[in-house]
């Protein structure tokens, strides 16, 4: 299974970072065994897809609908229509802010899948279930609730993100990671059969060019869901290096 790296902007990117975009495209395309995307504002989608080159551009969310009355929105089939390949849904900083529950998630993660989309459900503990010996009760009934009773195809990735990890500097223990994400395979094996060894698990949090190998060698690590360290090509690139030498 190659490696998956997936850039998320978050709020972050204007018409003057497209430069930015355009040479982590073109980088992209050095490292064939690793399958890479970038996620960004909506706003940024249609333009990012004309420079993308072989880069797959990816929303962030998607409502559940596809159309309608709902201020502010953007729909999975708006997320299609504007070019994209992909979308995350339940991000942790969405989960928060946005109260989103495990049905919503799972609702946005249908419609994305409906309307065409390869979708990343986001799931991960705060520090305080972690400190409570939490983490893995919280991550699998995310797990359970979040994502669909069956699946075919290849259109599932699941992010395993601790929230505490995001944007801070620190990461877990490897034998924590390497913990949580065979619980998720065992997971998704559970659930799908044998299919459930093929979605792949990104880990997220403070992802970057110095932990990245490190990060991607822990098993049933399948790549990785990165923020700050993939607003630049200069630190993008070093990620998508790491995972390269895994090859495909
Ligand atoms: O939330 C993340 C990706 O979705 C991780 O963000 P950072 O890489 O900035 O910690």
């Amino acid at each position: 299974m190659r490696k998956l790296v997936v850039g998320n902007w978050k709020m972050n990117g204007v018409a003057s970072d497209l430069a930015e975009i355009a040479a982590i495209a073109e980088k992209s395309l050095s490292y064939p065994a690793v399958e890479s995307a970038l996620c960004l504002p909506a706003t940024l989608i249609s333009r990012a897809c004309d420079i993308a080159q072989d880069l797959p551009i990816g929303g962030q969310d998607c409502h559940i609908q596809p159309s309608g009355a709902h201020t502010g929105c953007v729909s999975a089939d708006m997320l299609v229509d504007a070019g994209a390949s992909l979308t995350i849904v339940g991000h942790s900083e969405r989960r928060a802010a946005q109260h989103e529950q495990d049905h919503e998630v799972l609702a946005k993660a249908q419609a994305a899948h409906k309307a065409g989309l390869k979708v990343i459900i986001c799931v991960g503990e705060t520090l305080a279930e972690r400190d409570a010996g939490n983490a893995l009760h919280i991550v699998l009934g995310q797990v359970a609730g979040s994502l669909p009773q069956n699946i075919s195809g290849d259109w599932l990735s699941v992010a395993y993100e601790p929230v505490w990890a995001i944007g801070t500097g620190r990461i877990p223990e490897m034998a924590d990671v390497r913990e949580m994400h065979g619980a998720i395979r065992a997971a998704l094996v559970d659930r799908y059969g044998t299919i459930g060894n093929s979605v792949r698990i990104l880990y997220g949090g403070s992802m970057n060019g110095d932990n990245a190998a490190e990060l991607l060698a822990v098993e049933n690590v399948d790549g990785g869901l990165i923020g700050g360290a993939s607003l630049t090509c200069a630190k993008f690139e070093p990620i998508l290096a790491a995972a390269q030498a895994f090859g495909e």
